[in-house]
Protein backbone atom coordinates (compact mmCIF):
# COMPACT_ATOMS: atom_id res chain seq x y z
CA UNK A 1 0.00 0.00 0.00
CA UNK A 2 2.69 2.09 1.18
CA UNK A 3 3.95 2.48 -3.05
CA UNK A 4 0.36 3.83 -3.51
CA UNK A 5 0.34 6.55 -1.75
CA UNK A 6 -1.19 9.66 -4.16
CA UNK A 7 0.14 11.76 -1.77
CA UNK A 8 1.60 11.81 1.95
CA UNK A 9 0.42 14.98 4.50
CA UNK A 10 1.81 16.35 7.31
CA UNK A 11 -1.76 15.91 9.20
CA UNK A 12 -4.85 14.21 8.41
CA UNK A 13 -7.88 14.86 9.95
CA UNK A 14 -11.00 12.36 9.74
CA UNK A 15 -14.06 13.81 9.76
CA UNK A 16 -15.91 16.96 9.01
CA UNK A 17 -18.01 17.15 12.53
CA UNK A 18 -17.43 19.70 15.17
CA UNK A 19 -14.75 17.77 16.49
CA UNK A 20 -12.68 17.17 13.03
CA UNK A 21 -13.05 20.66 11.49
CA UNK A 22 -11.86 22.32 14.79
CA UNK A 23 -8.36 20.33 15.07
CA UNK A 24 -8.44 21.27 11.42
CA UNK A 25 -9.05 25.03 11.94
CA UNK A 26 -6.34 25.02 14.88
CA UNK A 27 -4.17 23.06 13.13
CA UNK A 28 -3.89 25.24 9.91
CA UNK A 29 -3.93 28.60 12.10
CA UNK A 30 -1.21 27.24 14.27
CA UNK A 31 1.50 25.73 11.55
CA UNK A 32 -0.30 27.47 8.25
CA UNK A 33 2.67 26.49 6.38
CA UNK A 34 1.60 22.25 6.93
CA UNK A 35 -0.15 20.14 4.30
CA UNK A 36 -3.61 19.59 6.17
CA UNK A 37 -5.71 16.74 4.54
CA UNK A 38 -9.69 16.78 5.60
CA UNK A 39 -11.28 13.27 5.30
CA UNK A 40 -14.76 13.21 5.34
CA UNK A 41 -17.60 11.27 4.59
CA UNK A 42 -20.40 13.65 4.75
CA UNK A 43 -20.43 16.74 1.55
CA UNK A 44 -20.81 19.51 4.00
CA UNK A 45 -19.07 20.10 7.12
CA UNK A 46 -19.73 21.62 10.22
CA UNK A 47 -18.75 25.16 11.67
CA UNK A 48 -18.70 26.66 15.05
CA UNK A 49 -19.97 30.25 14.64
CA UNK A 50 -20.73 32.73 17.07
CA UNK A 51 -18.72 31.67 19.70
CA UNK A 52 -18.84 32.72 22.96
CA UNK A 53 -17.29 32.60 26.36
CA UNK A 54 -19.97 32.88 29.14
CA UNK A 55 -17.76 32.29 31.94
CA UNK A 56 -14.54 30.14 32.61
CA UNK A 57 -15.50 27.28 31.29
CA UNK A 58 -19.10 27.69 29.79
CA UNK A 59 -19.23 28.62 26.69
CA UNK A 60 -22.06 28.87 23.77
CA UNK A 61 -22.19 28.49 20.03
CA UNK A 62 -23.69 28.10 16.67
CA UNK A 63 -23.17 25.48 14.12
CA UNK A 64 -23.61 25.52 10.73
CA UNK A 65 -23.49 23.52 8.21
CA UNK A 66 -21.50 24.91 5.30
CA UNK A 67 -19.75 23.76 2.00
CA UNK A 68 -16.27 22.63 2.68
CA UNK A 69 -14.96 25.18 0.56
CA UNK A 70 -15.53 27.92 3.34
CA UNK A 71 -12.78 26.56 4.63
CA UNK A 72 -9.99 25.68 2.02
CA UNK A 73 -10.62 29.27 0.85
CA UNK A 74 -9.77 30.40 4.55
CA UNK A 75 -6.62 28.03 4.93
CA UNK A 76 -4.98 27.57 1.48
CA UNK A 77 -3.12 24.37 2.70
CA UNK A 78 -5.70 22.64 3.24
CA UNK A 79 -7.39 19.76 0.71
CA UNK A 80 -10.57 18.52 1.58
CA UNK A 81 -11.18 14.99 0.34
CA UNK A 82 -15.05 13.90 0.11
CA UNK A 83 -15.05 10.33 0.91
CA UNK A 84 -14.87 7.61 3.67
CA UNK A 85 -11.64 6.30 5.62
CA UNK A 86 -12.11 2.32 4.50
CA UNK A 87 -9.22 1.05 5.84
CA UNK A 88 -6.27 2.49 8.11
CA UNK A 89 -3.16 1.12 8.13
CA UNK A 90 -0.71 2.29 11.22
CA UNK A 91 2.23 0.45 10.53
CA UNK A 92 2.55 2.49 7.34
CA UNK A 93 0.82 5.57 7.86
CA UNK A 94 -1.52 5.18 5.62
CA UNK A 95 -4.95 4.92 4.40
CA UNK A 96 -7.81 4.19 2.17
CA UNK A 97 -10.52 5.98 1.45
CA UNK A 98 -13.72 3.66 -0.47
CA UNK A 99 -12.97 6.09 -3.84
CA UNK A 100 -9.76 3.84 -3.81
CA UNK A 101 -7.24 6.47 -3.01
CA UNK A 102 -4.55 6.21 -0.70
CA UNK A 103 -2.97 8.82 1.38
CA UNK A 104 0.04 8.91 3.90
CA UNK A 105 0.61 11.14 6.86
CA UNK A 106 2.81 12.28 9.49
CA UNK A 107 -0.15 12.56 12.61
CA UNK A 108 -3.11 11.41 12.08
CA UNK A 109 -6.27 12.44 14.25
CA UNK A 110 -9.59 10.34 14.24
CA UNK A 111 -12.94 12.32 14.62
CA UNK A 112 -15.40 10.19 13.19
CA UNK A 113 -17.96 10.59 15.73
CA UNK A 114 -20.65 7.94 16.49
CA UNK A 115 -23.91 6.54 15.62
CA UNK A 116 -26.95 5.83 17.28
CA UNK A 117 -26.95 2.63 19.91
CA UNK A 118 -30.32 1.35 18.57
CA UNK A 119 -32.74 -1.25 20.28
CA UNK A 120 -32.49 -3.48 17.47
CA UNK A 121 -30.79 -3.11 14.23
CA UNK A 122 -32.44 -3.48 10.34
CA UNK A 123 -36.16 -2.97 11.97
CA UNK A 124 -37.59 -0.91 9.59
CA UNK A 125 -39.94 -0.04 11.95
CA UNK A 126 -37.28 1.02 14.25
CA UNK A 127 -35.30 4.67 13.47
CA UNK A 128 -32.61 6.67 15.29
CA UNK A 129 -31.85 10.18 15.49
CA UNK A 130 -27.93 11.08 14.60
CA UNK A 131 -27.66 13.41 11.32
CA UNK A 132 -29.67 15.41 8.45
CA UNK A 133 -30.65 12.12 6.71
CA UNK A 134 -31.96 10.44 10.01
CA UNK A 135 -34.09 13.50 11.26
CA UNK A 136 -35.59 13.79 7.05
CA UNK A 137 -36.71 10.41 7.85
CA UNK A 138 -37.76 10.75 11.18
CA UNK A 139 -39.99 13.88 9.95
CA UNK A 140 -41.52 11.73 6.84
CA UNK A 141 -42.29 9.12 8.67
CA UNK A 142 -44.08 11.36 11.46
CA UNK A 143 -46.43 13.26 8.65
CA UNK A 144 -47.99 10.40 8.31
CA UNK A 145 -48.13 8.24 12.52
CA UNK A 146 -50.84 8.85 14.29
CA UNK A 147 -48.76 7.07 17.71
CA UNK A 148 -44.98 6.71 18.22
CA UNK A 149 -43.41 5.00 20.89
CA UNK A 150 -40.04 6.88 21.77
CA UNK A 151 -37.63 4.69 23.93
CA UNK A 152 -35.00 6.68 26.20
CA UNK A 153 -34.29 8.93 28.61
CA UNK A 154 -31.48 10.99 27.52
CA UNK A 155 -31.14 14.40 25.38
CA UNK A 156 -32.77 13.24 22.22
CA UNK A 157 -36.02 12.01 23.73
CA UNK A 158 -36.41 14.56 26.33
CA UNK A 159 -36.00 17.13 23.18
CA UNK A 160 -38.56 14.66 20.75
CA UNK A 161 -41.23 14.78 23.39
CA UNK A 162 -40.85 18.18 24.14
CA UNK A 163 -41.33 19.00 20.02
CA UNK A 164 -43.77 16.53 18.73
CA UNK A 165 -47.31 17.77 18.18
CA UNK A 166 -50.41 16.42 16.34
CA UNK A 167 -49.45 12.49 17.01
CA UNK A 168 -49.69 10.57 20.21
CA UNK A 169 -45.96 9.98 22.19
CA UNK A 170 -45.59 6.64 24.31
CA UNK A 171 -42.81 7.54 26.49
CA UNK A 172 -40.82 4.64 27.85
CA UNK A 173 -38.29 4.83 30.13
CA UNK A 174 -36.12 2.88 32.46
CA UNK A 175 -36.26 5.38 35.36
CA UNK A 176 -38.25 6.32 37.73
CA UNK A 177 -37.81 9.83 36.64
CA UNK A 178 -37.25 11.81 33.36
CA UNK A 179 -34.27 12.85 31.51
CA UNK A 180 -31.86 10.63 33.78
CA UNK A 181 -28.77 11.27 31.79
CA UNK A 182 -28.93 15.02 33.15
CA UNK A 183 -31.65 15.08 35.49
CA UNK A 184 -32.38 13.97 39.24
CA UNK A 185 -36.48 13.81 40.45
CA UNK A 186 -36.75 16.87 41.78
CA UNK A 187 -35.69 18.23 38.59
CA UNK A 188 -37.78 16.11 36.64
CA UNK A 189 -40.95 16.92 38.60
CA UNK A 190 -40.60 20.92 38.22
CA UNK A 191 -40.17 19.88 34.19
CA UNK A 192 -42.96 17.43 33.78
CA UNK A 193 -45.78 19.90 34.33
CA UNK A 194 -44.14 21.97 30.92
CA UNK A 195 -45.87 18.57 28.67
CA UNK A 196 -49.07 19.56 29.66
CA UNK A 197 -48.84 23.56 28.55
CA UNK A 198 -48.90 24.94 24.97
CA UNK A 199 -44.98 25.74 23.82
CA UNK A 200 -44.61 29.10 23.44
CA UNK A 201 -45.15 30.62 19.78
CA UNK A 202 -42.08 31.33 18.26
CA UNK A 203 -41.77 34.79 16.85
CA UNK A 204 -38.18 34.69 14.94
CA UNK A 205 -37.91 31.73 12.59
CA UNK A 206 -34.76 29.33 13.38
CA UNK A 207 -31.36 31.62 13.23
CA UNK A 208 -29.93 28.59 10.72
CA UNK A 209 -32.36 26.61 9.25
CA UNK A 210 -30.55 23.22 8.00
CA UNK A 211 -33.24 20.87 6.65
CA UNK A 212 -35.42 20.43 4.07
CA UNK A 213 -38.71 20.22 4.77
CA UNK A 214 -41.70 19.15 3.18
CA UNK A 215 -45.25 19.77 4.15
CA UNK A 216 -46.57 16.67 6.24
CA UNK A 217 -49.52 15.28 5.19
CA UNK A 218 -53.02 16.50 6.40
CA UNK A 219 -54.25 15.60 8.55
CA UNK A 220 -49.01 3.29 35.89
CA UNK A 221 -49.19 5.93 32.39
CA UNK A 222 -49.44 9.69 32.91
CA UNK A 223 -50.69 11.21 30.09
CA UNK A 224 -50.33 14.65 29.03
CA UNK A 225 -51.55 17.07 26.17
CA UNK A 226 -51.64 20.65 24.84
CA UNK A 227 -52.58 22.53 21.68
CA UNK A 228 -50.94 24.39 19.03
CA UNK A 229 -51.70 24.66 15.78
CA UNK A 230 -48.14 26.91 14.56
CA UNK A 231 -45.56 24.51 12.17
CA UNK A 232 -42.43 25.57 11.69
CA UNK A 233 -40.07 25.31 8.64
CA UNK A 234 -36.70 25.86 6.92
CA UNK A 235 -35.07 25.35 4.36
CA UNK A 236 -31.51 24.29 2.90
CA UNK A 237 -30.72 20.91 1.74
CA UNK A 238 -28.00 18.87 2.99
CA UNK A 239 -27.04 15.29 3.04
CA UNK A 240 -26.00 13.02 6.04
CA UNK A 241 -23.35 12.77 7.82
CA UNK A 242 -22.32 14.45 11.37
CA UNK A 243 -24.19 14.89 14.01
CA UNK A 244 -26.94 17.18 14.73
CA UNK A 245 -27.42 19.69 18.20
CA UNK A 246 -28.26 22.17 19.14
CA UNK A 247 -31.96 23.34 17.86
CA UNK A 248 -31.68 20.52 15.52
CA UNK A 249 -35.68 19.94 15.60
CA UNK A 250 -36.09 24.49 15.16
CA UNK A 251 -35.98 23.97 11.19
CA UNK A 252 -37.92 20.75 10.72
CA UNK A 253 -41.36 20.24 11.00
CA UNK A 254 -42.32 17.57 13.67
CA UNK A 255 -45.86 16.98 12.84
CA UNK A 256 -48.07 13.69 12.83
CA UNK A 257 -50.65 12.98 10.75
CA UNK A 258 -53.42 14.48 13.27
CA UNK A 259 -54.11 18.65 14.25
CA UNK A 260 -51.73 20.28 16.33
CA UNK A 261 -51.33 18.65 20.07
CA UNK A 262 -49.42 17.34 21.87
CA UNK A 263 -49.87 13.93 24.05
CA UNK A 264 -46.98 12.00 25.74
CA UNK A 265 -47.89 9.29 27.81
CA UNK A 266 -45.56 8.07 29.86
CA UNK A 267 -44.07 4.61 30.73
CA UNK A 268 -41.79 4.70 33.62
CA UNK A 269 -39.60 2.07 34.79
CA UNK A 270 -39.65 -0.34 32.08
CA UNK A 271 -37.56 -1.27 29.24
CA UNK A 272 -38.44 -3.48 25.26
CA UNK A 273 -39.00 -6.75 25.63
CA UNK A 274 -39.93 -7.33 22.30
CA UNK A 275 -40.78 -5.61 18.95
CA UNK A 276 -43.52 -6.95 16.80
CA UNK A 277 -44.68 -6.99 13.30
CA UNK A 278 -48.24 -6.98 12.72
CA UNK A 279 -48.08 -10.32 11.04
CA UNK A 280 -45.36 -11.99 13.71
CA UNK A 281 -48.58 -10.55 16.36
CA UNK A 282 -50.97 -12.21 14.12
CA UNK A 283 -48.92 -15.77 14.35
CA UNK A 284 -47.95 -15.75 17.74
CA UNK A 285 -49.78 -16.73 20.89
CA UNK A 286 -52.56 -14.04 22.42
CA UNK A 287 -50.79 -10.95 23.82
CA UNK A 288 -52.24 -8.50 26.20
CA UNK A 289 -53.09 -5.88 24.18
CA UNK A 290 -55.47 -3.89 25.98
CA UNK A 291 -57.89 -2.06 24.17
CA UNK A 292 -55.37 -2.28 20.74
CA UNK A 293 -56.92 -4.33 17.80
CA UNK A 294 -54.18 -6.77 16.25
CA UNK A 295 -53.26 -5.58 12.47
CA UNK A 296 -54.35 -2.05 13.39
CA UNK A 297 -50.97 -0.39 13.43
CA UNK A 298 -47.56 -1.77 11.76
CA UNK A 299 -45.57 -2.61 14.49
CA UNK A 300 -46.06 -3.74 18.27
CA UNK A 301 -44.11 -2.88 20.96
CA UNK A 302 -44.21 -4.59 24.33
CA UNK A 303 -42.77 -3.54 27.48
CA UNK A 304 -41.11 -4.80 30.96
CA UNK A 305 -44.33 -3.70 32.37
CA UNK A 306 -46.54 -6.08 30.48
CA UNK A 307 -48.07 -3.63 28.44
CA UNK A 308 -47.72 -4.04 24.27
CA UNK A 309 -48.65 -0.51 22.39
CA UNK A 310 -49.16 -0.30 18.59
CA UNK A 311 -47.92 2.24 16.89
CA UNK A 312 -46.52 3.28 13.40
CA UNK A 313 -42.79 3.15 14.42
CA UNK A 314 -40.23 2.97 17.39
CA UNK A 315 -37.87 6.37 17.84
CA UNK A 316 -34.87 4.48 19.92
CA UNK A 317 -33.18 7.35 21.67
CA UNK A 318 -30.82 5.26 23.43
CA UNK A 319 -27.45 6.72 23.22
CA UNK A 320 -24.17 6.38 20.79
CA UNK A 321 -21.99 4.20 19.89
CA UNK A 322 -18.14 5.53 18.66
CA UNK A 323 -17.63 5.17 15.04
CA UNK A 324 -14.80 3.48 15.47
CA UNK A 325 -15.57 0.34 12.75
CA UNK A 326 -13.31 1.05 9.48
CA UNK A 327 -10.06 2.33 11.98
CA UNK A 328 -9.85 -1.06 13.86
CA UNK A 329 -8.84 -3.78 11.56
CA UNK A 330 -5.53 -4.57 11.64
CA UNK A 331 -4.98 -2.37 14.19
CA UNK A 332 -4.05 -2.30 18.01
CA UNK A 333 -5.85 0.51 19.18
CA UNK A 334 -7.20 0.07 22.78
CA UNK A 335 -11.03 0.49 23.29
CA UNK A 336 -12.55 1.58 26.49
CA UNK A 337 -15.93 -0.06 27.75
CA UNK A 338 -18.08 2.23 25.96
CA UNK A 339 -16.26 1.28 22.56
CA UNK A 340 -14.78 4.40 22.52
CA UNK A 341 -10.89 5.10 21.21
CA UNK A 342 -8.71 5.37 24.20
CA UNK A 343 -6.72 8.62 24.49
CA UNK A 344 -4.78 10.05 27.03
CA UNK A 345 -4.26 13.43 28.39
CA UNK A 346 -2.52 14.37 24.68
CA UNK A 347 -5.17 13.11 22.81
CA UNK A 348 -3.23 10.60 21.58
CA UNK A 349 -4.65 6.85 21.30
CA UNK A 350 -2.97 3.33 21.14
CA UNK A 351 -1.39 3.96 18.31
CA UNK A 352 1.39 6.15 17.57
CA UNK A 353 0.89 9.79 15.71
CA UNK A 354 -2.73 8.70 15.67
CA UNK A 355 -4.96 11.22 18.07
CA UNK A 356 -8.34 11.25 18.39
CA UNK A 357 -11.06 13.93 19.66
CA UNK A 358 -14.91 14.34 19.68
CA UNK A 359 -17.83 11.34 19.91
CA UNK A 360 -15.46 8.61 18.45
CA UNK A 361 -13.16 8.79 21.60
CA UNK A 362 -12.84 7.96 25.45
CA UNK A 363 -11.23 10.18 27.64
CA UNK A 364 -8.82 8.25 29.20
CA UNK A 365 -6.78 10.32 31.18
CA UNK A 366 -7.19 10.62 35.43
CA UNK A 367 -9.52 13.09 35.26
CA UNK A 368 -10.14 16.61 37.53
CA UNK A 369 -12.73 15.38 40.27
CA UNK A 370 -15.07 18.23 38.98
CA UNK A 371 -15.27 16.80 34.89
CA UNK A 372 -16.76 13.44 33.28
CA UNK A 373 -16.83 13.06 29.54
CA UNK A 374 -19.95 13.17 27.91
CA UNK A 375 -20.81 13.00 23.85
CA UNK A 376 -21.69 16.48 23.61
CA UNK A 377 -21.33 19.42 21.28
CA UNK A 378 -18.86 21.61 23.21
CA UNK A 379 -16.81 19.04 24.30
CA UNK A 380 -16.38 17.61 20.90
CA UNK A 381 -15.42 21.18 20.21
CA UNK A 382 -13.07 21.35 23.21
CA UNK A 383 -11.09 18.08 22.27
CA UNK A 384 -10.70 18.95 18.67
CA UNK A 385 -8.84 22.15 19.16
CA UNK A 386 -6.94 20.61 21.83
CA UNK A 387 -5.84 17.48 19.91
CA UNK A 388 -4.80 20.08 17.24
CA UNK A 389 -3.05 22.39 19.86
CA UNK A 390 -1.11 18.75 20.97
CA UNK A 391 -0.25 17.73 17.64
CA UNK A 392 0.86 21.11 16.67
CA UNK A 393 2.56 21.02 19.92
CA UNK A 394 4.16 17.65 19.25
CA UNK A 395 5.59 18.83 15.84
CA UNK A 396 7.12 21.94 17.56
CA UNK A 397 9.20 19.99 20.30
CA UNK A 398 6.46 22.32 22.52
CA UNK A 399 5.37 21.53 25.93
CA UNK A 400 1.95 21.32 26.32
CA UNK A 401 -0.55 21.13 29.34
CA UNK A 402 -4.18 19.56 29.75
CA UNK A 403 -6.37 21.75 28.90
CA UNK A 404 -8.10 24.36 31.59
CA UNK A 405 -11.68 23.18 29.78
CA UNK A 406 -11.50 19.85 31.33
CA UNK A 407 -10.77 21.01 35.23
CA UNK A 408 -14.91 21.94 35.17
CA UNK A 409 -17.76 20.06 33.49
CA UNK A 410 -19.83 22.36 32.50
CA UNK A 411 -23.13 22.46 29.51
CA UNK A 412 -25.86 24.97 28.75
CA UNK A 413 -28.47 23.55 27.12
CA UNK A 414 -32.01 24.02 26.60
CA UNK A 415 -34.99 21.48 27.34
CA UNK A 416 -38.81 22.46 27.59
CA UNK A 417 -37.97 25.63 26.64
CA UNK A 418 -35.96 26.38 29.85
CA UNK A 419 -32.17 27.36 30.11
CA UNK A 420 -30.15 24.42 31.57
CA UNK A 421 -26.62 24.75 32.88
CA UNK A 422 -24.94 22.08 34.01
CA UNK A 423 -21.84 22.08 36.13
CA UNK A 424 -19.53 19.91 37.68
CA UNK A 425 -20.62 16.27 39.64
CA UNK A 426 -24.17 17.85 39.01
CA UNK A 427 -26.01 14.77 39.57
CA UNK A 428 -23.40 13.89 42.56
CA UNK A 429 -21.90 11.32 40.22
CA UNK A 430 -19.41 9.05 41.46
CA UNK A 431 -20.09 10.69 45.08
CA UNK A 432 -22.02 7.87 46.59
CA UNK A 433 -23.56 9.56 49.64
CA UNK A 434 -20.66 10.96 50.56
CA UNK A 435 -22.45 14.79 49.28
CA UNK A 436 -25.56 16.59 50.21
CA UNK A 437 -28.22 18.67 48.66
CA UNK A 438 -29.28 22.08 48.71
CA UNK A 439 -32.87 22.73 46.55
CA UNK A 440 -34.28 25.87 45.57
CA UNK A 441 -37.64 25.49 43.40
CA UNK A 442 -40.20 27.91 42.20
CA UNK A 443 -42.42 26.20 40.17
CA UNK A 444 -42.65 26.91 36.58
CA UNK A 445 -39.72 29.76 37.00
CA UNK A 446 -36.41 28.23 38.52
CA UNK A 447 -34.74 25.01 39.45
CA UNK A 448 -31.75 25.91 41.38
CA UNK A 449 -29.55 22.30 43.27
CA UNK A 450 -26.32 22.13 44.70
CA UNK A 451 -24.14 18.94 45.04
CA UNK A 452 -21.96 20.13 48.49
CA UNK A 453 -19.27 17.57 49.39
CA UNK A 454 -17.20 17.86 52.81
CA UNK A 455 -18.73 21.06 53.13
CA UNK A 456 -17.66 22.79 49.49
CA UNK A 457 -19.48 22.94 46.06
CA UNK A 458 -18.97 20.35 43.62
CA UNK A 459 -21.47 20.56 41.27
CA UNK A 460 -25.08 22.02 40.18
CA UNK A 461 -28.08 22.19 38.62
CA UNK A 462 -29.76 25.48 37.07
CA UNK A 463 -33.23 25.02 35.32
CA UNK A 464 -34.57 28.67 34.25
CA UNK A 465 -32.93 32.40 34.43
CA UNK A 466 -30.66 31.64 37.39
CA UNK A 467 -27.93 33.76 36.61
CA UNK A 468 -26.18 31.94 38.93
CA UNK A 469 -23.54 30.43 37.07
CA UNK A 470 -20.63 31.97 36.89
CA UNK A 471 -20.94 32.50 40.85
CA UNK A 472 -21.78 28.60 41.19
CA UNK A 473 -18.59 28.27 38.71
CA UNK A 474 -16.31 30.20 40.33
CA UNK A 475 -17.22 28.57 43.99
CA UNK A 476 -17.07 25.19 42.47
CA UNK A 477 -13.41 26.34 41.01
CA UNK A 478 -12.42 27.81 44.03
CA UNK A 479 -13.06 24.72 46.50
CA UNK A 480 -14.43 27.36 49.50
CA UNK A 481 -15.53 25.92 52.32
CA UNK A 482 -19.14 26.67 52.45
CA UNK A 483 -19.79 25.60 55.81
CA UNK A 484 -20.27 28.73 57.56
CA UNK A 485 -23.18 29.49 55.17
CA UNK A 486 -25.29 26.59 55.11
CA UNK A 487 -28.51 27.07 53.56
CA UNK A 488 -28.26 30.94 52.94
CA UNK A 489 -26.30 29.73 49.93
CA UNK A 490 -29.64 29.68 48.45
CA UNK A 491 -31.61 32.03 50.29
CA UNK A 492 -33.47 34.16 47.46
CA UNK A 493 -33.56 37.08 49.58
CA UNK A 494 -29.70 37.68 49.37
CA UNK A 495 -27.23 38.55 46.15
CA UNK A 496 -25.33 35.93 46.44
CA UNK A 497 -22.43 37.77 44.01
CA UNK A 498 -22.20 40.04 46.70
CA UNK A 499 -22.10 38.19 49.57
CA UNK A 500 -18.66 36.33 48.32
CA UNK A 501 -16.80 39.24 46.90
C1 LIG B 1 -30.25 14.78 17.65
C2 LIG B 1 -29.03 15.24 18.40
C3 LIG B 1 -29.11 16.38 19.18
C4 LIG B 1 -27.98 16.81 19.89
N1 LIG B 1 -28.08 17.92 20.67
C5 LIG B 1 -27.00 18.37 21.33
C6 LIG B 1 -27.07 19.53 22.13
O1 LIG B 1 -28.12 20.17 22.22
N2 LIG B 1 -25.95 19.94 22.77
C7 LIG B 1 -24.78 19.28 22.66
O2 LIG B 1 -23.80 19.71 23.27
N3 LIG B 1 -24.68 18.17 21.92
C8 LIG B 1 -25.76 17.69 21.26
N4 LIG B 1 -25.67 16.55 20.52
C9 LIG B 1 -24.40 15.83 20.50
C10 LIG B 1 -23.43 16.46 19.49
O3 LIG B 1 -24.08 16.69 18.27
C11 LIG B 1 -22.24 15.53 19.28
O4 LIG B 1 -21.65 15.22 20.53
C12 LIG B 1 -21.16 16.19 18.43
O5 LIG B 1 -21.70 16.76 17.28
C13 LIG B 1 -20.09 15.18 18.05
O6 LIG B 1 -19.20 15.76 17.14
P1 LIG B 1 -18.08 14.87 16.41
O7 LIG B 1 -17.35 15.82 15.54
O8 LIG B 1 -17.33 14.10 17.42
O9 LIG B 1 -18.88 13.80 15.56
P2 LIG B 1 -19.92 13.92 14.30
O10 LIG B 1 -20.63 15.22 14.32
O11 LIG B 1 -20.69 12.66 14.34
O12 LIG B 1 -18.95 13.94 13.07
C14 LIG B 1 -18.32 12.77 12.61
C15 LIG B 1 -17.83 13.02 11.21
O13 LIG B 1 -17.03 11.92 10.81
C16 LIG B 1 -17.40 11.53 9.51
N5 LIG B 1 -17.02 10.12 9.37
C17 LIG B 1 -17.47 9.06 10.08
N6 LIG B 1 -16.86 7.95 9.68
C18 LIG B 1 -16.00 8.31 8.69
C19 LIG B 1 -15.09 7.60 7.86
N7 LIG B 1 -14.91 6.29 7.94
N8 LIG B 1 -14.40 8.30 6.93
C20 LIG B 1 -14.55 9.65 6.81
N9 LIG B 1 -15.39 10.36 7.57
C21 LIG B 1 -16.10 9.69 8.49
C22 LIG B 1 -18.89 11.81 9.42
O14 LIG B 1 -19.34 11.93 8.10
C23 LIG B 1 -18.93 13.14 10.16
O15 LIG B 1 -18.60 14.21 9.32
C24 LIG B 1 -26.77 16.09 19.80
C25 LIG B 1 -26.69 14.94 19.00
C26 LIG B 1 -27.81 14.51 18.30
C27 LIG B 1 -27.71 13.28 17.45
N1 LIG C 1 -29.39 19.28 24.72
C1 LIG C 1 -28.42 18.39 24.74
O1 LIG C 1 -27.40 18.55 25.38
C2 LIG C 1 -28.59 17.14 23.92
C3 LIG C 1 -27.56 16.23 23.82
N2 LIG C 1 -27.70 15.13 23.04
C4 LIG C 1 -26.56 14.20 22.95
O2 LIG C 1 -26.71 13.41 21.79
C5 LIG C 1 -26.35 12.08 22.04
C6 LIG C 1 -27.49 11.13 21.71
O3 LIG C 1 -28.63 11.38 22.56
P1 LIG C 1 -29.44 10.18 23.25
O4 LIG C 1 -29.63 9.07 22.29
O5 LIG C 1 -30.62 10.79 23.89
O6 LIG C 1 -28.40 9.60 24.31
P2 LIG C 1 -28.24 9.83 25.88
O7 LIG C 1 -26.96 9.18 26.24
O8 LIG C 1 -28.47 11.25 26.27
O9 LIG C 1 -29.45 8.99 26.51
C7 LIG C 1 -29.61 7.62 26.29
C8 LIG C 1 -30.79 7.16 27.12
O10 LIG C 1 -31.19 5.86 26.71
C9 LIG C 1 -31.39 5.05 27.85
N3 LIG C 1 -31.17 3.67 27.40
C10 LIG C 1 -30.01 3.12 26.99
N4 LIG C 1 -30.23 1.85 26.60
C11 LIG C 1 -31.57 1.61 26.76
C12 LIG C 1 -32.42 0.50 26.53
N5 LIG C 1 -31.96 -0.64 26.02
N6 LIG C 1 -33.73 0.62 26.83
C13 LIG C 1 -34.24 1.77 27.31
N7 LIG C 1 -33.48 2.86 27.55
C14 LIG C 1 -32.17 2.77 27.27
C15 LIG C 1 -30.42 5.56 28.88
O11 LIG C 1 -30.83 5.23 30.18
C16 LIG C 1 -30.52 7.07 28.62
O12 LIG C 1 -31.62 7.59 29.28
C17 LIG C 1 -25.91 12.01 23.48
O13 LIG C 1 -24.52 12.10 23.50
C18 LIG C 1 -26.54 13.24 24.10
O14 LIG C 1 -25.79 13.76 25.18
C19 LIG C 1 -28.84 14.86 22.38
C20 LIG C 1 -29.89 15.74 22.42
C21 LIG C 1 -29.85 16.95 23.20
Amino acid sequence: MANRKEKTFRFIIVGGGIAGVTCVEQLSSQIPSADVALITASPHIKTVTNYRQVSKTLEEFDVEEQPSSVLEEKFPNLTVIHSAVKSLHTRSHSLETTDGRVFGYEKLCICGGGRPKLLTQENPYVLGIRDTDSAQELQKRLSKAKRIVVVGNGGIALELVYEVEGCEVIWAVKDKAIGNTFFDAGAAQFLIPSLETNKPEKDTPCKRPRYTTEEPAPGGSHTFTADRNARRQGSSSTEAGSALGPDWHEGIVLQGSEQGTRRVSLEYQCEVEKIFTSEELLNSPPQTLGHENVGSWPVYIKLTNGKTFGCDFVVSATGVVPNTEPFLHGNNFALADDGGLQVDDHMMTSEPDVYAAGDVCTACWEHSPMWQQMRLWTQARQMGWYAGRCMAAQVLSEPIELDFCFELFSHITKFFNYKVVLLGKFNGQGLGSDHELLVRCTKGLEYVKVVLSGGRMVGAVLIGETDLEETFENLILNEMDLTPYGEELLNPNIDIEDYFD
